[in-house]
């Protein structure tokens, strides 16, 4: 089962070198106003581009085909999609035998017994295109309860200043290698009383989705990790009349939401493909050296940060939806 995603159900398709990537989104209330115009802006931050990012050409212009009439959802599935315009699928063809170190060429084959060599497939960061694109109709949604999700990249390779970590990209971009960041994205004016106790606590949730998408190595709510080296007294959150007075919780307390800002942070791992030799291995098991060409990105957290707020919208509206479902406290 699911962390999340029951009440708000995506399902996204596509290959990064198939005709095109999308997305179903199941369970979107209806008489919502939706047009492509409220979906393209988060799709166009996401997109390949600039000099920080894959030199791959693609619009990533989204068709909504179904669940919209005059303007309003109907509350029937809403099945959107991108076309792929700038496949090079013959970047990959010295690599049809190869593992990537890093990449999910070596799993993906254990597990199906076959690979899409081109680009990944379906275990590209294309994919997130889609899951962007179901984000945005999430964070409609949250709109009609004021909620409003922002993420921004916060560490590359260890440097906070932004010049130094552009500079950071830059240069191990030009020795053919790769960096790594940690994206902060948060959630504001989140009610109180989403998620449950148990299985279905709502940072159970949101690590799940942060995990779910490519690159992402570490989640943390709130303290995080630096909480297991503080005291009760420090961590705490303590409370007057007015309500909590600080959130090292980051918002999320018995897997239930405080009403504070819900702020999660993300560990992204390094870019896989690089061009600097590695030692690796191909399909028959014989040692071979590769150098990885083609359009790839020098540091995926920049890229990251609109599929990390599509995730924390996605689950925040699916908690929305449970609440109203089970009748709990009125939102
Ligand atoms: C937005 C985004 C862009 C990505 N761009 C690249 C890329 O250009 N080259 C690459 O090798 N991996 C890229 N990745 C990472 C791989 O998709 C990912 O590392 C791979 O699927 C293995 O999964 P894992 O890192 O979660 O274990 C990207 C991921 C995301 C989310
Ligand atoms: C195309 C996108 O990112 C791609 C993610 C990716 C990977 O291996 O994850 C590899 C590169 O693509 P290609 O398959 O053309 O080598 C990136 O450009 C995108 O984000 O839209």
């Amino acid at each position: 089962m699911n962390t999340f995603g029951q009440w708000f159900r995506v399902t996204t398709f596509g290959e990064s070198h198939g005709p095109a990537v999308g997305a179903v989104v199941d369970g979107v209330p209806p008489g919502l106003p939706l047009s492509e115009a409220d979906i393209q802006p988060m799709l166009d931050r996401r997109r390949p581009g600039g000099p920080l990012a894959s030199p791959r050409k693609e619009p990533d212009t989204v068709e909504i085909l179904s669940g919209v009439f005059k303007g309003r959802t109907t509350g029937t599935p809403v099945a959107l999609l991108i076309r792929n315009r700038d496949v090079r699928s013959g970047d990959y063809d010295a690599l049809r035998e190869v593992f990537r170190p890093g990449h999910a060429d070596y799993t993906y084959l254990q597990k199906y017994g076959l690979r899409d060599h081109r680009g990944g497939g379906r275990s590209s960061g294309r994919e997130t295109a889609a899951r962007v694109a179901a984000g945005a109709v999430a964070a409609k949604f949250l709109m009609t309860h004021g909620i409003g999700v922002t993420g921004r990249v916060v560490e590359v390779h260890g440097e906070r200043d932004a010049a130094a970590m552009e500079e950071a990209v830059r240069s191990a971009a030009a020795a053919g290698d790769s960096v790594g960041g940690i994206v902060e994205v948060t959630a504001a004016s989140v009610p109180t009383g989403l998620g449950s106790p148990v299985f279905g606590k709502l940072d159970a949730a949101i690590a799940a989705a942060m995990m779910g998408i490519g690159a992402v190595k570490g989640v943390e709510i709130g303290e995080g990790f630096a909480a297991a080296r503080l005291f009760g007294s420090e961590n705490n959150d303590p409370m007057d009349a007015t309500g909590f007075l600080s959130n090292h919780a980051g918002g999320v307390l018995g897997g239930i939401s405080t009403g504070q800002e819900i702020r999660v942070r993300l560990a992204v791992k390094p870019t896989p493909s690089i061009a600097m030799p590695q030692q690796t291995v191909d399909l028959r098991g014989d040692e071979v050296e590769v150098s990885i060409r083609g359009r790839h990105d020098p540091c995926i957290a920049f890229r990251l940060v609109p599929v990390a707020e599509a995730m924390l919208a996605l689950v925040l509206a699916d908690a929305l939806l449970e609440q109203r479902a089970l009748g709990g406290k009125r939102i």
